[in-house]
């Protein structure tokens, strides 16, 4: 049966990185997708970002939705303290078996934990099934109409604290309008937009950080 293009990042990458090292796993599959066939992947630029408010963030609990190859999985999973916890979601298997085996590969498979599933059904589970208090830091990459319905799902279950750290990816290019607009305007946090490029492209895009004030 014919492969898939995330079937070919993986491959890419079992063939050209380094078992257990998270960052020849990152730049194999930059190396694929800027060069063979673009994918929807954080990509460096904005991953140099994101790796700077992790670890500004330093947090102990970590939650990412949409998981996809787990590109930006490696990049966060390889930054968090010993005895961290990350949980990352995915709702289409394909991807999942994928970004398991990506996660496996760089040899962080015991810092994160890949859970297949929507996210709206996941999250009010977080805190019971999970065991997760709060969440600390919350990378939202997933399909761009869920960001704001997901954002409100996490504050009504109570899983974001004072000082809690939303980064969401794509705000202007696919852009995740609503999102921007409530998390700028509802009060209840403190953004910053670091504007960027879309990966493997020169087009404009950026990540917004909105800090909740509790
Ligand atoms: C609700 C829910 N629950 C669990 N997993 C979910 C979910 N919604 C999506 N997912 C999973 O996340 C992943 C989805 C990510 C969506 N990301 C995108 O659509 C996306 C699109 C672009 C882009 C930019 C310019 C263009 F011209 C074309 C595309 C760039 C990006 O960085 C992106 O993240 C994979 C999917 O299965
Ligand atoms: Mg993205």
């Amino acid at each position: 049966m014919s492969e898939t293009k995330e079937q070919r990042v993986l491959q890419f990458v079992l063939q050209n990185a380094i078992r257990g090292d998270p960052k020849s796993v990152i730049d194999n599959i930059d190396k694929y997708c800027s060069q063979r066939e673009w994918a929807m992947n954080v990509g460096d630029q904005k991953g140099l970002i994101l790796d700077n408010v992790l670890k500004e963030s330093n947090p102990n609990t970590v939650l990412e939705l949409g998981t996809y190859c787990g590109y930006s999985t490696v990049r966060i999973a390889r930054l968090l303290k010993p005895g961290a916890r990350f949980l990352t979601v995915e709702f289409n298997p394909a991807f999942a078996a994928v970004a398991k085996q990506i996660i496996e590969f760089a040899g962080l498979k015991d810092k994160v934990q890949v859970i297949e599933g929507n996210t709206q059904d996941i999250i009010p589970q977080l805190k019971k099934k999970y065991e997760v208090d709060k969440l600390d830091f919350v990378f939202v990459d997933h399909w761009k109409d869920k960001y704001l319905p997901d954002t409100q799902l996490l504050e009504k279950c109570g899983l974001l604290a004072k000082g809690s750290v939303v980064l969401a990816d794509n705000v202007i290019t696919p852009g995740a309008p609503e999102f921007l607009k409530y998390v700028r305007t509802c009060g209840r946090y403190d953004c910053t937009n670091y504007p960027s490029f879309l990966e493997y492209m020169d087009e404009r895009d950026a990540l917004e950080k909105a800090v909740f004030r509790g």
